[in-house]
């Protein structure tokens, strides 16, 4: 699996963590930015990573700014991409069994670092459950496209 992972300046310091957890686990991501906590514009991180994803030049995509919100807003305005704001490991989970969620948002001001990584191992080792979950995420490809509402 690679990982395409990016923050703006309020997520810096969670990323660097889940980079860490990444390291240790041998899965291998790219890091899109920032690389400093200066500020910077979330939006540019977010499309960065999710048109990455989009390509499918990436498995997944991790972004993380302050609370999660604006990497996941940004980063659904790019077809392709079902991102989602996680902050307990259930929904985590969920996220990956009903959704497909392709990119994981996070808030470093939300989610102590320990959780964050619990959050993390329990969306990379969930999968996609199909079923009657794929008909739904393909009425939302389908809207995406430009088809029936
Ligand atoms: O986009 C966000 C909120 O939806 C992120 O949390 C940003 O990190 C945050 O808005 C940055 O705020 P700052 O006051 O410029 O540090």
């Amino acid at each position: 699996m690679k990982i395409a992972i990016g923050s703006d300046h309020g997520g810096f310091q969670l990323k660097k963590t889940i980079c860490r957890f990444l390291e240790e686990e041998g899965i291998a991501y790219q890091d899109f930015g920032t690389y400093s906590s200066e500020s910077c514009d979330y939006p540019d991180i977010a499309f960065a990573v999710a048109e990455a994803v989009a390509r499918g030049e990436f498995d997944r995509g991790i972004l993380i700014c302050g609370t999660g919100i604006g990497m996941a807003i940004a980063a659904n305005k790019v077809p392709g991409i079902r991102a989602a704001l996680c902050h307990d490991t259930y929904s985590a989970r969920m996220s990956r069994e009903h959704n497909d969620a392709n990119v994981l948002t996070l808030g470093e001001r939300v989610v102590g670092p320990g959780l964050a990584v619990e959050i993390v191992k329990a969306w990379l080792s969930s999968s996609f459950a199909g079923e009657r979950h794929s008909r739904r995420v393909e009425k939302i490809k389908a809207r995406e496209r430009g088809g029936s509402k």
